[in-house]
């Protein structure tokens, strides 16, 4: 099981290593790959932040014209099944190699590219990391008894979860 899996190679780890810090990451192939499954799978800022063409350009075979609204719809490169191994599914070996070693890909960009990509990205990946391992060092997350899914759809411009139940169990 995945949370099992995650459990074990952080227990592992923090054993003897009770200051974590993001440069952890690294030795925590498995954890590492399911945060950023996380993110690939749930688009928190599906479409970015939206943009207005300051001139007539032709990108590629398509004309802009100044002052039309471009909205990059990154949630379309996280699914793009040339680009994935799993698109549709939350799989962690989407960032895995055959040895289970961490593995990047071009497409992964929760928070987008180029000039104007997200200020607070590694402030942001850092956090994300730190809570997360510690979360699952010291927690357990399981749903309610009877219920067998969640809807895992988000809602408005940074897909935001429905309400939903979880049990939260001290390890
Ligand atoms: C999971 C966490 C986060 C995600 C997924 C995320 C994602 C994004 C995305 C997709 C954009 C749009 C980039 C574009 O227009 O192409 C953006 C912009 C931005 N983000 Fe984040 N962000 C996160 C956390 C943060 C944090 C922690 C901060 C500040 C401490 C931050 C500050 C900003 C700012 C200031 C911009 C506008 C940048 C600009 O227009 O030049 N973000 N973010």
């Amino acid at each position: 099981m995945l949370q099992a899996k995650v459990h074990k190679e952080i227990d592992a780890f923090l054993e003897n290593n009770e200051n974590l810090q993001y440069e952890d990451c690294t030795n925590l192939p498995y954890t590492n790959a399911v945060i950023h499954e996380i993110q690939r799978f749930s688009n928190v800022a599906p479409l970015g932040l939206p943009k207005i063409c300051t001139q007539d350009i032709k990108l590629q075979n398509y004309s802009i014209t100044k002052g039309t609204i471009i909205e990059t719809n990154l949630a379309s490169v996280h699914m793009d099944p040339k680009k994935w191994k799993f698109p549709d599914s939350f799989n962690p070996s989407n960032f895995l190699n055959k040895e289970g070693k961490f593995q990047d890909n071009e497409a992964f960009l929760p928070f987008s590219t180029g000039l104007r990509i997200c200020i607070g990205e590694q402030m942001a990946r850092t956090e994300i990391f730190i809570f997360f391992t510690i979360l699952m060092k010291t927690l357990r997350f399981h749903l309610p008894s009877g219920v067998t899914k969640s809807n895992l759809n988000g809602r408005g411009t940074t897909s935001t979860p429905h309400p939903y139940k979880i049990c939260v169990i001290p390890r």
